[in-house]
């Protein structure tokens, strides 16, 4: 990423100390982390979309009036990825993204519905994404994972197919998870999915959909109620409901917080404005994640930046919030272990005089 990312208000040695500690990363979409590069060469490939093949002109192209602008542009790009081998490059180069920040462990949400239903066959993206996993946990030692996400303004129809790709043994893929629902949430009520979560869930996925980062309270409710959600995108607007925070806070149910997002998306107006403080201050697990970050201009390096600033954290500060990744994670307790030693060793050699 370029100089312009980093949140230029935190100190220079936290920014230090950030770019070199083992991280976890549990809310990145697959499309949405496509490198301004790679979206480029594949706007290259496929002249006829209307995205840009200037990673310059992308600046431009992924600056967001709003949110369902924001899905407009995404869509953009999901039309870009067409074949097995475009699915294949652009997992393995998100997580050379992710390795390169030292994340060890992602959780990647991947929405297969979007591209199976533009032609790319189900087998064929199952070991397309299989095969990138293994070769990046090869070759960049970063473990990843998928969420597979209903997209929910797609309708039931994107469910039943997201739920059947995710539960039928002969396509379930090995680094599967947990479920998700994403995309507007405006008319987009979430008891309406229970019964594809059920499903998702008696077949072993954790339940972690999206809820409360584009509507009110109720709709992080409906996600904990009807969804069984272990884990809530984003949450922002649980800040407005007391009880909530409390019932978060004391049932160890995460947040996943990716401030700038918030802030492209307009979903808050600007990052002193955001909610996190009182997340912290209500109790609840806060995990840093960056959600779509080259649209949004960002990294998850960057993510722990704005959070050290708006927490007002020093270097131990922020390595607890990694940790809380880690514990949020669906890792098992070993690796949780292995995760969490190695943030505080490396925490314990810096602060070292
Ligand atoms: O694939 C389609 O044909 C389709 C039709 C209608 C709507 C959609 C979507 O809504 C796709 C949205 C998709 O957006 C993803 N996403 C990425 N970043 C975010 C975010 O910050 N908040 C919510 N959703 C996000 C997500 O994976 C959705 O499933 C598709
Ligand atoms: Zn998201």
């Amino acid at each position: 990423m370029t100089d312009h990312l980093i949140d230029a208000r935190a100190p220079r040695d936290l920014h230090a100390f950030i770019a070199s500690l083992p991280k976890a990363e549990l809310h990145v979409h697959h499309v949405g982390s496509a490198s301004p590069r790679i979206v480029s060469e594949l706007a290259a490939r496929h002249p006829d979309s209307q995205v840009p093949t200037d990673p310059e002109a992308l600046v431009d192209f992924f600056t967001f009036t709003d949110f369902a602008h924001f899905i407009q542009v995404y869509l953009s790009v999901v039309d870009l990825i067409r074949t097995p081998e475009d699915v294949r490059l652009l997992t393995y180069e998100v997580a050379r993204d992710l390795a390169r920040q030292q994340v060890r462990y992602a959780e990647l949400t991947i929405t297969p519905f979007s591209s199976t239903r533009r032609g790319i066959d189900e087998g064929a993206f199952m070991d397309a994404i299989e095969d990138a996993r293994k070769a990046a946990e090869a070759d960049f030692g970063t473990l990843l994972r998928w969420c597979f996400d209903i997209p929910g303004e797609a309708g039931l129809e994107s469910a039943e197919e997201t739920v059947r790709m995710a539960t039928d043994d002969r396509l379930r893929p090995e680094g599967l998870v947990s479920f998700g629902l994403g995309g507007p949430e405006i008319g987009v009520p979430r008891p309406q999915f229970k019964p594809y979560f059920d499903r998702a869930i008696a077949a072993g996925l954790h339940s972690v959909p999206h809820a409360g980062e584009t509507t009110g309270p109720q709709t992080v409710w409906d996600a904990l109620t009807h969804l069984r959600a272990e884990r809530i995108g984003h949450g922002t607007s649980s800040a407005q409901d007391e009880k909530l925070l409390a019932h978060l806070a004391e049932h160890r149910i995460a947040l996943e917080v990716c401030p700038t997002s918030n802030i492209a998306t307009r979903a808050v107006r600007t990052l002193d404005e955001h909610p996190i403080k009182e997340f912290v201050k209500a109790g609840v697990l806060v995990t840093i994640n960056s959600d779509d970050p080259p649209m949004f201009g960002t990294d998850l390096d960057n993510e722990y930046a704005v959070a050290a600033r708006l927490l007002d954290l020093d270097e131990r500060g922020v390595a607890e919030l990694a940790k809380n990744a880690v514990e949020a994670s669906f890792l098992d307790a070993a690796g949780k272990t292995r995760v969490k030693d190695e943030i505080e060793t490396y925490t314990t050699a810096w602060l070292a005089p």
